[in-house]
């Protein structure tokens, strides 16, 4: 019995959890999953500190004329202390002296030698960025479960914190089965063709953080793929492409049955991908993906990249939408919950006009894909419509409803 999306992703997220941690120094960690809670120990700004370069000055003396009797650049550590009928001059970033109730730009101070004339109106604390009001201490800087970006980086270096702890990249081990495929550095004859799936997997898993072992082709033989599963077990998933429908030739499932294949569901109710297979042999993960490469690709970016998100330890593991609206009528027939990849211009989503299970030409042309559902026999220009990016990957703490309908 085929399951539902749903259903795949609830055996998904019951079955994948993080994997163990190491400790990486932190021009190492971006795109890693933060295993610790980062708790700040430094104020940020450390001081009070001047956002212009001006004078430091006494409210009551607006309108006067002052004194400059110091200058403080950033970096001093000035002891001075500004007294009324004085100014101090001041560099954006200096600490501002003892005494300085606010700072008035050099722009906004008529300047004659050793003195200036100060604006009729001062108000207090201008142009002083105060201690702490960007990050104060013992607050909680960022979350275990956060993927590091590069501005999260800009938080750890903010601390003075050279370490951190983090998950292990998920090991993700990829082969593709079928006697008539070659790599791309073989030599294909009239009944051959170049074996495109594993590529693709390698790099898409790439970009989804994790480390790859890329395991290349079997032959549609049981010994063949067995071999193959041997070399990718100790991964923490393996997927593969080819194999698992009906054909006389489809020996994929059970060539992993031979090491005790666990499987948790071995059909989604989805087009294209309906034998879409997924199960675990011990601890590792196992994705079979039909072998059709858009049928695979899609599928990979709906439950393989599931299966990678929860894998990783993302707090963001689950799939989020953007919604936009469709730029044209888009009819179909009604059947099982279906796929269509497509363009978003970022202001609408272009259905990609021609395509097949089998086809790879509308992968690179498409940056995003809708489901719709069973019953849906038309989405009609400037309907609302929920799209999963497969340039970016949009995510979020919480589960979401991935599908669109022609109800509003
Ligand atoms: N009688 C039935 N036949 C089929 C059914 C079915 O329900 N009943 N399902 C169809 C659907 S849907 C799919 S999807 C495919 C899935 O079949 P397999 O997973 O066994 O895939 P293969 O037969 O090995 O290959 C299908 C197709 O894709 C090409 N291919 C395979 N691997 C690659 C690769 N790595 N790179 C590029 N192209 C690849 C292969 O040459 C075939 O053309 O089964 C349908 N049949
Ligand atoms: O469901 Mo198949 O996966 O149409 O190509």
């Amino acid at each position: 019995m085929a399951v539902t999306i749903e259903e795949a992703f609830e055996y998904i997220y019951k079955n994948t959890t993080a994997k163990s941690i190491k400790i990486l120094p932190i021009e190492q960690v971006l795109g890693y999953v933060l295993a610790e809670d980062i708790i700040a120990s430094h104020n940020l700004p450390p001081y009070d500190n001047s956002a212009m370069d001006g004078y430091a000055v006494k409210v009551e003396d607006a309108g006067k004329e002052v004194k400059v009797n110091h200058t403080i650049f950033a970096g001093d550590d000035s002891k001075e202390e500004l007294k009324s009928g004085f100014a101090i001059k001041i560099m954006t970033g200096a600490r501002v002296p003892k005494g300085c109730e606010t700072i008035v730009p050099i722009e906004d101070a008529v300047i004659s030698q050793d003195k200036i004339k100060l604006p009729k109106k001062l108000k207090p604390f201008r142009h002083i960025r105060l201690c702490g009001e960007d990050i104060k201490s013992a607050t909680t800087l960022l979350k275990r479960g956060q993927r590091l970006q590069a501005h999260h980086i800009t938080l750890l270096a903010s601390q003075g914190i050279s370490h951190t702890k983090v998950y292990k990249k998920p090991k993700v081990a990829i082969f593709a089965s079928g006697n008539e495929l070659k790599m791309h550095f073989e030599n294909v004859t009239s009944y051959q063709l170049y074996n495109t799936n594993t590529p693709t997997f390698f790099s898409r898993v790439k970009e989804l953080g994790c480390e790859v072992d890329f395991i290349g082709t079997s032959q549609d033989s049981l010994k063949d793929i067995q071999e193959h599963i041997k070399s990718a077990l100790e991964s923490d998933l393996i997927i593969t492409s080819g194999g698992v429908s009906v054909g006389d030739a489809d020996f994929t499932k059970e060539a992993f049955g031979a090491f005790g294949y666990e499987i948790f569901f071995d059909k989604i109710d989805i087009k294209p991908g309906k034998p879409t297979t997924f199960g675990r042999i011990k601890d590792t993960l196992i994705l079979n993906l039909p072998g059709n490469p858009l049928a695979a690709a899609l599928n990979f970016e709906l439950f393989g990249q599931s299966i990678i998100l929860a894998l990783s330890g993302d707090k963001a593991k689950y799939i989020n939408t953007i919604e936009t609206k469709m730029a044209d009528d888009y009819t179909l027939k009604p059947g099982r919950r279906s796929l269509i990849p497509g363009y978003f211009d970022g202001i609408k989503f272009i259905p990609h006009k021609k395509f097949a299970p089998g086809m790879i030409s509308p992968l690179a042309a498409s940056n995003a894909y809708i489901i719709i559902e069973n019953d849906c026999e038309i989405l009609k220009k400037d309907a609302k419509v929920k799209i999963i990016p497969t340039r970016f990957s949009f995510n979020s703490k919480e589960i979401n409803d991935l599908i669109n309908t022609t109800k509003e």
